[in-house]
């Protein structure tokens, strides 16, 4: 039997190894192929902890989420929740622990039902899950829309009578209608007006900081990254390249992509810092990766070393960072 005290040590959310491969037709008449979304990804989210996951479109972000959550079940490696994997439990102890991990989606408009009222649907999760009885969920619907901000008297609209941020702060009030301690947000406001979006991360950052939420953040926007997240991965083609403490990977990213993506977001660059030059080249396709390291084909560093194998995620920095660059020492 665990303690209490080495519970509190182990990760909430553990991915060891853990790949994804979806079946996919290239084009309209192609040739079905197997696209490996994500690959041999490790990554720990501990209690309380945010964790950034940022990288270009396509390059998995959206899959590990919902790998982490068992929303999708890897094609290999494992993922562990409280110590449990999850692939190996099923029926009533899954859904106890479904409860605990929540997804906010990034278009609140798709994710809630146009015809039903917002009280009703925050108060789903509490009647499915037996946590209410119908009066009880009321009443915690009223709290829980006060607690993101909005009216308690408003549980009876439609979602169509919401503003998109408002609508964004009704699917977080859902999210929380179960009292998860694990929650993924995908690009939780990207499809919000720029002039809302930082009320809504603030929201996020606050009710992490008062409910102790483990969060994992998925977002192509770096400055709500570093202002939210503990730490931060990295990922390219499936799989990360960097990970470790936000501050320090903001501060000098070690990775040729991540030094890349930080020059592509120009307020976050030094100025006159030429080791950062913005990302050249298209994207390779995740059907078709180049051999060894996926970011050689853009890399300014690439040597044909780069080529022959996949470089490892290893130690780099002392300052708890792990880079997967066989140059990383080198380019300085
Ligand atoms: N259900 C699916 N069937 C086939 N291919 C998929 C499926 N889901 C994702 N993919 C592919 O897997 C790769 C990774 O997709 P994913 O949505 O995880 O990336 P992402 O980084 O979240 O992108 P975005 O920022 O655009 O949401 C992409 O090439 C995508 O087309």
């Amino acid at each position: 039997m665990t303690s209490a005290a080495d519970s509190c040590r182990t990760p909430l959310v553990e991915a060891e190894g853990v790949s994804r491969a979806f079946r996919a037709r290239q084009g309209l008449l192609g040739r079905r192929r197997d696209i490996l979304a994500v690959r041999e990804v490790d990554l720990t989210v501990a209690r309380r902890e945010a964790v950034g996951v940022v990288g270009e479109s396509g390059c998995g972000k959206s899959t590990l989420g919902r790998l982490l959550l068992h929303l999708l079940k890897p094609t290999a490696g494992t993922v562990r929740f409280d110590g449990r994997t999850l692939a190996e439990i099923g029926g009533d102890r899954l859904r106890t622990l479904r409860r605990r991990m929540q997804l906010i989606f990034q278009d609140p408009y798709g994710s809630l039902d146009p015809r039903r009222t917002v009280g009703d649907q925050i108060a789903d999760g509490m009647l499915i899950h037996g946590l209410a009885t119908p009066a009880e969920a009321r009443e915690r619907v009223a709290g829980l829309l006060s607690q993101v901000g909005l009216d308690p008297a408003h549980a009876a609209r439609l979602p169509h009578e919401f503003s998109g941020g408002q609508r964004q702060r009704v699917a977080i009030a859902r999210a929380l209608a179960t009292g998860p301690d694990f929650v993924v947000a995908d690009e939780p406001v990207s499809a919000l007006d720029v002039s809302i979006q930082a009320q809504v991360v603030n929201l996020l950052a606050d009710l992490r900081e008062s409910l102790g939420l483990a969060l994992v953040f998925i977002s192509h926007d770096l400055h709500v990254v570093r202002h939210l997240c503990d730490r931060v991965a990295v990922m390219y083609l499936g799989r990360v390249v960097e990970t470790g403490p936000a501050a320090a990977i903001f501060a000098a990213p070690a990775h040729p992509y991540t030094r890349a993506l930080l020059a592509a977001t120009p307020s976050l660059v030094r100025r006159r810092d030429s080791s950062r030059a913005p990302l050249a080249g298209e994207l390779p396709s995740p059907s078709d990766p180049p051999s060894g390291c996926g970011f050689r084909t853009r890399c300014p560093f690439a040597t044909t070393a780069c080529a022959e194998a996949v470089p490892p995620l290893e130690a780099f920095g002392g300052d708890g960072r792990q880079v997967a660059c066989v140059r990383v020492a080198e380019i300085g």
